[in-house]
């Protein structure tokens, strides 16, 4: 079975990736994306300096997904650009993500990626959630508009951004609105985790995660049907861009349910937090199943093709 997709120009041997943030801050995690049956990977969400992140536990699994409030740990941009200078881009396509604690920090980030010229993409993170007394971007449209603004102008290639969910259609019309005045978004990964839930154990009668009382993203079941609204809302608002879908895959029927929903790529989070690299292993044994059983030759045939009634 073809599995082959496409983003940009690049061609990928099937579509799945991890979430950013997942099994990807440190060389030995990056090396297992590389090296699993993933189709390509990306590197855990960057700023200007290292960053230890929120006070532990911030991370918890719960059976219908998962809670983080990490808090945006990561080794600093100059970390990854080693990683994707030093990477071999025959072995699959890399993306790096970004995620500034401010405009200037991601111009900074982005010239010295931009000056690296590697092949590596650029996803920007418009939507973390949990660093403290720093609202998620995408849900301020002004402050949105504007670092999309000064990021095209500086990065000046090709590049994604990381949305947050959104709930109401008048907002998927105003951030599709932004998004479409810069042609070098060129992708929109949907979503990150829905942000600010609770999680409460009635055992110990308390949350679970310390951070922000317990306040975090989730991921996993919990979402699928949101990141797939958000998929389908942006596949249609842009269609002179590409979606990758993010949120609640865990198997082969739910990349399926993202491929219709508009996806050219889908990326896997809790799952493979949960379950570690071999997931992508199964996850393409399990949708090469499905598009034989429905006849289907390539995923191709399958991207935004959601039917209505
Ligand atoms: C980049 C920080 C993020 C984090 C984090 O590091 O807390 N967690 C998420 O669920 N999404 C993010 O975008």
């Amino acid at each position: 079975m073809d599995l082959s997709a496409s983003l940009l120009d690049i061609r990928f041997a099937n579509p799945l990736l991890n979430a950013s943030g997942v099994w990807c801050r440190y060389n030995e995690e990056l090396d297992g994306l590389r090296d699993s049956a993933a189709g390509s990977f990306i590197t855990k969400s960057c700023t200007l300096a290292t960053r230890a992140g929120n006070p532990e536990p911030r991370y918890y699994a719960t059976p219908l997904g998962s809670i983080n409030s990490m808090g945006l740990p990561n080794e600093g941009y100059t970390y990854y650009l080693d990683y994707a200078r030093a990477y071999d881009y025959a072995k699959k396509p890399l993306f790096m993500s970004v995620a500034g604690l401010s405009l200037e920090d991601n111009l900074a980030m982005l010239a010295a990626i931009r000056d690296a010229g590697l092949p590596a993409v650029v996803e920007l993170n418009l939507s973390c959630p949990n660093v403290p007394g720093k609202p998620q971007i995408a849900y301020d449209f002004a402050a949105m508009d504007r670092m999309l603004e000064a990021t095209s102008r500086e990065y000046g290639r090709p590049f994604g951004v990381k949305m947050p969910p959104y709930f109401d259609i008048a907002h998927f019309d105003e951030a599709a609105a932004i998004l479409n005045k810069y042609p070098l978004v060129a992708f929109i990964t949907c979503i990150n985790s829905i942000g600010n839930a609770l999680v409460i154990d009635i055992e110990q009668e308390s949350v679970v995660i310390k951070p922000k009382d317990g306040f975090g993203g989730i991921g996993g079941d919990y979402v699928l049907p949101t990141a797939l609204a958000n998929v389908n809302a942006f596949f249609r608002r842009c269609p002179q861009k590409q979606v990758i879908g993010c949120g609640g895959v865990k198997t082969g029927e739910h990349v399926f349910m993202h491929l219709l929903a508009g996806a050219s790529l889908v990326q896997v989070g809790t799952a493979l937090q949960e379950e570690g690299p071999g997931i992508f292993a199964r996850l393409n044994g399990e949708l090469a199943a499905l598009l034989e059983r429905k006849g289907y030759t390539s995923i191709e045939a399958v991207l935004g093709k959601l039917k209505t009634l």
